[in-house]
Order: C-alpha cells, then structure tokens, then sequence
C-alpha cells in the first residue's frame, strides 16, 4: 500500500496473509479474504503457480508472532475456469482456497461481507485497501498490515482514454488514481467499501500500472466481487 497508514491491529479481521514455503520459510506474496471459516477469496494470479500455500488469520505484523495468529494450510485451490494468466486485462483474476481446517472466529478473526450480485458502488464511494504489499514502488514489503483511503473511480471514468482505457472492463472496480493505491504484495487483498453502515469487501486487488504503483490516472484495479457471487457460490458453499 503507497500512502496512508498502519492500520490499528485486527481492524480488519478478514484480512489474511497469503505465504509460500521458500526454502524452508513461509513469505507473505499476497493477501486474501475470509469468506468463510474454510475459505478465503484471493486473486487468481497469486496462486497459478504449484507452491506449498498457507494462510495466516489474525495477524498484524507479518514477520513476528503475536499470539493471535491462526496458521492453516490449503487444500485445495479454485482458480476461475476462464482466468489466463496471459491476459490479465480480460479479468477472471479470482480464485478460492480450501483451508486444511475451519478458522476459529473471534475478536482478531471475522468473517467479511460480500456484496450482492451485480452491485456496482457510485463514483467516489468511501473504500480503503488494506494490504501488507509495497510502501512505495519498488520499495520493501510493510511488516505491519497498512490501509489507504481510496474512493472508487466509475467504469466511465476508469475506462476513458487518459485513464485505463480498454484494459479494463465492467468485471472490475477501480478505486484510487493519485496519490494512494496498491503496490506489489497487495494482490489478493480487499478492497473494503462503507455501504449502508457496514464494511463490504467489494474488491479484489489485481493490479497496478507498470509504470509505478500511484501512477495518476492509473487507480488501482479490484476484480469486481459481485460479479462473482454466484461462481463462489458453486464452487464452495
Ligand atoms: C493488462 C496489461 C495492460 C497490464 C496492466 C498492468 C500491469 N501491471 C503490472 O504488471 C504490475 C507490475 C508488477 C506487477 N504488477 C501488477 O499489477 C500485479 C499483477 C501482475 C500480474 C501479472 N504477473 N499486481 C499488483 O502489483 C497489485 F497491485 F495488485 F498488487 C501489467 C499488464
């Protein structure tokens, strides 16, 4: 996340840390969202390669032992039947992971709330993403969970010539555009929308330009959660 700040610890309890087994050590690549006590929401892109996965529940700083922390491992992963990973602007960058066992819920570990199908949030919606990713582009991973407020930027908008154009899609949710936005690490993360006095995670971060993380006119691009709800549906619950 470039720009923002720490978030205060499990503020955001469905933030998980998506890790890789790298020779003999767990590394944070990306994030993930609890979903439901055996599943978590991430992106597709972070888990099309065979690695040995685990996710961490209810943690802060990612590079020391707090005590609230939840380690599961995965085992199974959903990646969306049309995802390519060639073609990252044809969308589809979604995927579910199975956990090895149920999340145990409490004060640091809570479930998110997903939005309904075909939602689609105004220009300017109140978001912020949260991630452990990049502080600035190029820079070094954050050891402690960071926010960022970052207002959605309509399909309109996003899509027009100066900003995205083509590239992206009415499957996704842009959000940002300035000075914060997501940065290498907070793939997978959510993009947390205030939608009718709740937290509603509306977004899968996807990704950024290649030219740097806040790159102007360049928001942060999210797969667009509600259109997904019913895949989720079958794949899972
Ligand atoms: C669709 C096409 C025009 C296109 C658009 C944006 C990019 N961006 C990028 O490649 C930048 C640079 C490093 C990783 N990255 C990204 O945007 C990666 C996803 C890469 C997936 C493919 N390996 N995502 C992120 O960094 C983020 F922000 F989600 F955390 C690449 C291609």
């Amino acid at each position: 996340v470039v720009g923002g700040d720490v978030a205060s610890s499990n503020s955001w309890p469905w933030q998980v840390s998506l890790q890789y087994l790298s020779d003999s050590n767990f590394e944070h690549t990306c994030g993930g969202t609890l979903i439901r006590r055996g599943w978590v929401m991430t992106a597709a892109h972070c888990v099309d390669t065979s690695r040995t996965w685990r996710v961490v529940l209810g943690d802060h700083d990612i590079y020391c032992f707090e005590g609230k922390e939840q380690y599961k491992g995965v085992s199974r992963v959903y990646i969306h039947p049309s995802w390519d990973k060639n073609n990252l602007a044809a969308g589809w960058d979604i995927a579910l992971l199975r956990l090895s066992s149920d999340a145990t819920l409490n004060t640091y570990v809570q479930l998110a709330n997903l939005p309904p199908t075909g939602q689609i949030l105004p220009n300017n919606n109140f978001c912020y993403i949260t991630g452990w990713g990049r502080t600035q582009t190029g820079g070094q991973m954050s050891a402690l969970l960071k926010q960022a407020y970052l207002p959605t930027v309509d399909y309109q908008t996003c899509s027009s010539s100066l900003w995205w154009g083509s590239t992206v899609k009415t499957s996704m949710v842009c959000a940002g555009g300035s000075i914060n936005s997501g940065c290498q690490g907070d793939s997978g993360g959510p993009l947390n929308c205030y939608v009718n006095g709740q937290w509603v995670v509306h977004g899968v971060t996807s990704f950024v330009s290649s030219s740097g993380c806040n790159t102007n006119r360049k928001p942060t691009v999210f797969t667009r959660v509600s259109a997904y709800i019913s895949w989720m549906n079958g794949v899972s619950i």
